[in-house]
This record gives C-alpha cells, structure tokens and sequence, in this order.
C-alpha cells in the first residue's frame, strides 16, 4: 500500500512511540482490518458462521464481532440487505461492548450516523428500554435513520439535534451515554486514506474544543449514577487522554472506571496529556500495529451516586403535558387501517402493539413509539419510533422498516427465496417475479430472513424493494 502520512503526523508519532514506531509505521504497509458484526435481534452469531459463504475470524472483545479476509464482499451479499450484519472494522465494536447497556435502560447515543455503535447497542437491549440515537447532520441522520431500519430495530427514536439543545430538554435522563466524538481520525488513515487530505494540527486543536462542548452536553443528561462512554479514532493525545483530563478537571462528578475488556488493549497514557492524572491509565487505546483493528481510544465514566443536579431539578424526561384536546388529524384513520392490515397479515404484532397513545402520525407516515410519554414537540425528529407504514386514505402501505422488523413466523404470507436464486437477484433489482401464491401483501424472505415486501396478485409479485436500495 502506499499511502502519503502528513509528516507532522509522523514526527509526533516518532516521539510519542519511541520503542514500536518502525512497527507501527509497518502497519500501514497492511491492508486495513475488515469486521463485521451480526445482529442479534435477527440471528444468533453461531448460525452466521454456519450459513455464510465467506469464513469468519471471532474478535475476542466482541462476541457478536467477525473479522473477514480482504478481497470478500459481504456488503454485497443478501444477507445485508435483510440485516443480518452491519460491515464494521474490529476495533470500533469495542467501544458499544465498553458501555455494556441492559435491556431496560434509556440510553442515548449522541454522536451516531451512520450507526455502526447505536446498531450495537441496540442488539444488546432486545428491542426493550429506549435508545435515543442523535446526529447533528442531516444527511447523515438519514442514513443513520436507514441503517436502524435495516437492522430492525424498533425501540429507537432518532433525532437532528445538537448536543446543547438536546441537554437542555433532557437534564438526568439517560442511564448510559456514548460520545463517539467527531475527531481528526488519524487511526483511519489505512482504512480511509482519503482522510489524510482533511488532517492538519489545527484539526487537532479544533476536535478538541468540539469534543469538550459534546462532552459537558452529554454530562448534564446523563443520571446519577450513570456511565458515560467516550471514544474517537484518532491518535492525537489533545483529543484523548487530554480531553478526558480537562473533562474530569471541569466534572469532579465524574471518575474514571475500569474498562472490562481492557486486556485485549493498551492503557492511555496520563503522561502523554496530564501525568498527575495516573487514572487515565483506565483508559484505552487499541493500535493497529497490536491487533486486528484500526486506531482507537476509549474512555469509561462513571457519574457520582450522589451528583448534584446540573442543570436544576431533576426530571422524568420531557413529559407529555395534558393530552392535546384535539387529536392529529387522520390519526385514527390510519391506526384503524393499521389494525385491519395487521389483523388479516401479522395478527399477533396487531394484538401486540395495543397501546393507542403510541401511536404518531407524520404526515403520510405511521410509526408506533418506544416512548409514548416522551414529548418530541420543538425537536427535529428523523425518524420517531418503529415505522408501520404509509396512510393512504383509504388503505394501509407497509413500511419496508416493517418487513425487516417483523418476526417471519408472524407473517400470514411469504415468498421464500434461497439466497442464491435467480428469482432473489431480480427482486433486489426490482424487477417483478412471477409465482403462484395467494394474493395480497406478502414477506419476501432470502433462508427465511425478511428483505422486503411484495405485492402478489394474478401469478405476479409486484416489487416493492424500496426504489433507493435496489441493486444495480
Ligand atoms: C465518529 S462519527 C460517529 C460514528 C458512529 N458513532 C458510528 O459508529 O457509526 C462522529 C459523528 O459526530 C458528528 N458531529 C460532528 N460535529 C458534531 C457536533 N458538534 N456535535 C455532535 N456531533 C457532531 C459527525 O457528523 C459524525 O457523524
């Protein structure tokens, strides 16, 4: 490989790692670590193994996590397409098993498109408790909104906020926090070396003041008592063991704790930033050069028991007020379409989401909330809840977050296709399949895994692969 590292970049590095630079410098004669992850909400990590076509390596800090050789495409593989697994480079999935979220926590993944952490944390919490996943950039959001829908996750409501705005609606309301901070990425250089031509020093400096301001954000929501997870994948001391210095210089409400898989890593190193702060040896840094992964660095918190409230008097959340007297218009239609679709189609998920308030409309579309008490008025919200479908005034659309949400079983009608049949690639390309079955709305699934819906009517399936998802 050749790539061009800036040379304040290396001289930097030289000093920092006077023992292993040669063998750090090796490492990007490398080819970058390629990971993937399986979603437990869809399979268990055993079956992936068995079923797919390509080998897979366990990573040891992650029991969900495979690494797979170069040259392999599981990104084009169906198996993607219906969810099975999220493409993620090994060292990344340390930083979801750091926070070791449960199933009932509110959880709020601050920094979080595209996804690869709050897909993680959401494996780990079983479609129960609330997670929050947030980012700043629009587009982003989408996509990050896009990747949630694929991996058919139901309990997570994503917003496009910034951190202060969002600090200040939600004082003590989480239970875990990651900051996964925007960061001058250096430990990407081999896996992105585009990257390299965004990097300076001053980059540096100004990743740094942006992560402090994110980092006392996500101070104030964060529980008594809960823990805080921050990382970056860069190498630059200024936004690691730095940032958490002057973090805990500015928050004497918070300590560092033990990181439970830190054997697979290196320890931070307080001397690098702050020497008088030996705890930042907590922390973590993975190299490149010392595992199978990129760079990274990872810092656990936890937030005192008895923390006094930052921003005032502590809250449940945004609480809905009274209910509004006038109900959004076109809402009970559609919830009544709903259950007329789900009641002929999917009766037990019909019987199963009964609540009536968590129901929302926006605009055409219904989606069914993690949160029915949370008040998202004033908030820019990407996606609310777990999307059911589109209301078309006199019938119901599913939603293609539906199909890949939906436990198979459930569903009155499938058409079942083996991955590598002919008959699969044409509908991934949206071409209409022609097959007997009976008509109606029907789950297209590849090895009894949803990857969409269709619609069967007169020996035809007529395709209805979301438009921007089909292959080409
Ligand atoms: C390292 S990436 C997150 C990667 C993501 N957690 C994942 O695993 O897929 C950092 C994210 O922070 C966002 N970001 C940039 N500036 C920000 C700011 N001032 N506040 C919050 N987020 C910001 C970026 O748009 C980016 O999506």
């Amino acid at each position: 490989m050749n790539i061009q590292l800036p040379q304040p970049f290396i001289n930097r590095m030289q000093a920092l790692l006077p023992d292993t630079f040669a063998e750090f410098l090796d490492s990007y004669q490398q080819p970058a670590a390629h990971g993937l992850r399986v979603n437990p909400l869809k399979l268990e990590a055993a079956t992936l193994q068995r079923i797919a076509p390509f080998p897979l390596e366990p990573i040891p800090w992650c029991p969900t996590g495979f690494a797979y050789p170069d040259g392999v495409r599981p990104g084009k593989h169906p198996y993607h397409a219906a969810g099975l697994y999220y493409l993620q480079e090994p060292s990344a999935m340390a930083v979801a098993e750091t926070l070791a979220v449960q199933a009932d926590e509110r959880v709020l993944d601050l920094c979080a498109a595209p996804g690869g952490k709050t897909t993680q944390l959401a494996g780990a919490m079983k479609g129960q408790g609330l997670l929050i996943a947030n980012e700043i950039h629009p587009a982003r959001a989408k996509a990050l909104s896009e990747n949630i829908e694929r991996m058919g996750i139901t309990n997570a409501i994503v917003f496009n906020e910034t951190p202060e705005h969002l600090a200040s609606l939600f004082p003590q309301f989480f239970d875990k926090i990651l900051v996964d901070a925007p960061c001058s990425g250096e430990g990407m250089f081999r896996k992105l070396p585009e990257a390299i031509a965004d990097w300076s020093e001053g980059k540096v400096a100004e990743c740094h003041r942006m992560q402090t301001d994110i980092l006392a954000a996500a101070a104030m929501m964060l529980k008594p008592g809960g823990t805080l997870v921050y990382s970056t994948c860069t190498f630059a001391p200024l936004e690691n063991e730095q940032t958490i210095a002057d973090f805990l210089a500015d928050h004497p409400e918070f300590e560092l704790v033990p990181i439970e898989q830190a054997r697979w890593f290196s320890s931070g190193r307080p001397e690098w930033a702050t020497p008088e702060r030996g705890e930042l040896r907590l922390t973590a840094r993975l190299w490149p050069h010392q595992l199978t992964g990129e760079g990274h660095f990872i810092a656990k918190l936890r937030k005192a028991e008895q923390a006094a409230a930052a921003a005032g008097r502590e809250t449940p959340g945004r609480q809905k007020q009274k209910k509004a007297a006038k109900q959004q218009s076109g809402l009970k239609e559609a919830v009544s379409l709903w259950r007329k679709f789900a009641e002929e189609l999917i009766p037990s998920l019909g019987a199963h989401l009964h609540d009536d308030h968590a129901f929302l409309l926006f605009g055409e579309q219904l989606y069914y909330s993690p949160a029915p008490w949370l008040d998202l008025s004033g908030m820019k919200v990407t996606r609310p809840g777990y999307h059911l479908g589109t209301w078309k005034k006199n019938r119901f659309e599913p939603a293609h977050a539906l199909a890949l949400a939906v436990p198979v079983q459930a569903v009155n009608r499938t058409a079942p296709f083996a991955a590598d049949d002919p008959a699969l690639l044409s509908y991934l390309k949206g071409e209409t399949i022609t097959r007997a079955g009976e008509d109606g709305w029907t789950l297209v699934t590849v090895d009894g895994y949803a990857i969409g819906w269709g619609k069967q009517a007169g020996g035809q399936l007529k395709n209805h692969y979301p438009k921007g998802l089909r292959w080409l």
